[in-house]
């Protein structure tokens, strides 16, 4: 039979060559109901009660426990949040720290306090990073990003690459609030819905977009001249560069970046080979690397109920929904389809939930997003769109209603991560729950 331990281990290789080979941590063990993993009689349909109470004490201690101890974090060595430096230290200038501190960020994060005096320094350094989510990448290299612009060249000199929508729109908002107090810098986005009149030239300093639409106005009409971007950021470097059509398309980009151009690449999930293929192509790159160990936080407790069937899954995510909507809550599933037969069988049976799918139209999709960051909805049902570097600060618990695989049918621990990590921001405390179906997951071809 699954057990879940097939996904904890399926992955175990070292981080990069040579390094430890410690294998990943593992989820930690605690059943939500140990009868959960043993076969049931034919005439048992769902969960049992006692099941849902414990499942509903969990939730409930967790949103209970969610303190937010950050400066103990920060003094622990071991903390993502750990960093000896200020900000003042990291010599950022004077209008871009009045900025940060607007934003009510005291002191930098590990990633930050590493990453940054490197990708200031000059002459400029190409650089991979890791660090776990929620732990201050994007504040980092949009800091760079706003500290390389020369506002006085009317023309893109900085270019950031997004694998969706929301994700650059957000980017967008944070650089917008960072160079708050640098009006003269300006930024526009190069996503679905955007038009440029033919024959014109983008002016803005930086550019923040999707793959498609840099390659239609860089590539295809040449409105941005990628022949004078100087920095380069991908963000969510690994599914840029692993997946088939964000692939194409950033190639296409990368090839016309001149040679010198500054290269900063940042996940929270690096597989070996990934890593090794952003290594080709990035040339002499300072490199950040976590140690498979540390790839999960400790903040964000873990949890999984066996589940038979769909009708037990459904049993316990609406009986989970009272406690799971006191914070809010992403319940993430496989396939649009899924998600949205959830959330209509949910509002059918009198739960409020919100559905964000890549069904609908990016406005739709923005505005049950920006919704549901307002707290107006407490409980979203997505897919994996939303899976990465979405940053709502609220969310306390995140639900694996399918847990996620890849094409291949595979257990996928980075999409996992990613998912995992929409909760515990910033040291926050967050609960994942992962509804485990045993039986089709049991049918699943074994990896090698
Ligand atoms: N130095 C800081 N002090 C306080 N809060 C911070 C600091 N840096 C970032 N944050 C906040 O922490 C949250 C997470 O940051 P961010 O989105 O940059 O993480 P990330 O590492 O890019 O996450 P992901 O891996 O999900 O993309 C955000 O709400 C951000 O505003």
């Amino acid at each position: 039979m699954f057990q879940l331990s097939d996904i904890k281990l399926s992955k175990q290789s070292p981080t990069s060559p040579g390094a430890n080979t410690v294998p990943r941590p593992q989820i930690p063990p605690v059943h939500v109901n140990e009868q959960h993993t043993l076969p049931k009689s034919d005439e048992e349909e769902d969960i049992s009660a006692a099941e849902i109470s414990l499942l509903q004490k969990i939730v409930r201690k967790g949103l209970v426990e969610n303190k937010h101890d950050i400066e103990v974090q920060r003094k622990d060595p071991t903390s993502p949040l750990y960093s000896i430096k200020s900000f003042e230290e990291l010599r950022l200038k004077p209008d871009l720290l009045k900025g940060v501190y607007a934003m009510g960020f005291n002191a930098p994060s590990k990633i930050q306090e590493t990453a940054l005096p490197t990708l200031l320094a000059d002459p400029p350094q190409n650089m991979i990073a890791q660090s776990q989510s929620g732990t201050g990448k994007t504040a980092a290299f949009v800091l760079a990003m706003l500290s390389r612009v020369d506002p006085k060249k009317d023309y893109p000199q900085v270019l950031c690459l997004s694998p969706t929508y929301e994700l650059a729109i957000q980017t967008g908002e944070v650089a917008a609030r960072m160079s708050q107090f640098c009006p003269e810098i300006k930024i526009r986005y190069a996503v679905r819905g955007e038009e440029v009149p033919r024959g014109s030239k983008l002016q803005e300093h930086i550019i923040i977009g999707t793959p498609g639409k840099v390659v239609d106005w860089g590539v295809k009409f040449r409105f941005l001249d990628l022949g004078k971007i100087t920095v380069f950021v991908l963000d969510e470097a690994d599914v840029m560069i692993a997946t088939q059509g964000h692939q194409d398309q950033s190639f296409r980009i990368h090839k016309l970046l001149p040679r010198n151009c500054q290269m900063m690449f940042f996940s929270a999930t690096y597989e070996n080979d990934v890593m090794e293929f952003a290594e080709a192509i990035v040339s002499s790159p300072v490199i950040i690397r976590l140690k498979r160990e540390e790839e999960s936080l400790n903040n964000i407790k873990q949890y999984y109920v066996m589940c038979r069937n769909q009708d037990e899954k459904y049993s316990a995510i609406a009986n989970i929904y009272g406690v799971v909507s006191i914070g809010q809550a992403i319940i993430f599933c496989h396939t649009r389809k899924t998600a949205s037969w959830l959330a209509e069988k949910m509002s059918q049976d009198g739960h409020a939930v919100a559905l964000l799918s890549g069904e609908l139209t990016v406005e739709q999709r923005i505005s049950v997003l920006d919704r549901f960051r307002e707290g107006k909805e407490r409980v979203l049902i997505t897919t994996n769109v939303l899976s990465r570097g979405i940053d709502v600060e609220q969310v306390t618990i995140v639900v694996n209603y399918d847990l996620p695989i890849d094409l291949h049918r595979q257990p996928d621990c980075e999409t996992y991560l990613h998912r995992i990590g929409r909760t515990g921001r910033f040291g926050k405390s967050g609960i994942a729950i992962n509804l485990v179906d045993g039986f089709r997951i049991h049918q699943y071809p074994k990896a090698n």
